[in-house]
């Protein structure tokens, strides 16, 4: 049988997912290293370490500017912010934890939401 062709507001309803995920990311208690780009000058070395940047603050901005064209592009930062985390902080330390605990929430809450 001919395959159903992905109609355009399976699209708008990723978007939707993309800021339900956002805001739950942002209200997490672990998020606070994440919320907004690093200072560079705050923390030293990160720029050299660290070749693509990106924090919730970034990714909130890129939804606005309808910058994310699907759930993948969107998932691709989140996981950008994790791995930045887990490069430039020791897996035991503060930043470290949190990058882990955030990193295991959005991997359920995501799998959840796209179950219905
Ligand atoms: C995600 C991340 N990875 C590596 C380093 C920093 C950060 N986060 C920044 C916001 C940050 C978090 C905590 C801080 C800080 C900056 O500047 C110095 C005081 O403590």
């Amino acid at each position: 049988c001919a395959k159903k062709a992905k109609t355009p507001k399976d699209s708008s309803n990723e978007l939707a997912v993309c800021r339900v995920l956002l805001a739950d990311l942002e209200a997490h208690q672990d998020a606070w290293p994440f919320l907004s780009p690093v200072q560079h000058k705050s923390v030293p070395g990160y720029r050299k370490v660290i070749k693509k940047p990106m924090d919730f603050s970034t990714i909130k901005e890129k939804l606005t500017n309808n910058l994310y064209l699907n759930l993948e592009n969107f998932i691709v930062d989140v996981n950008l912010v994790f791995d930045n985390c887990q490069r430039f902080n020791e897996d035991d330390s503060e930043i470290g934890r949190a990058g882990h605990r955030m990193r295991r929430f959005f991997d359920k809450r995501w799998t959840e939401l796209l179950q219905f």
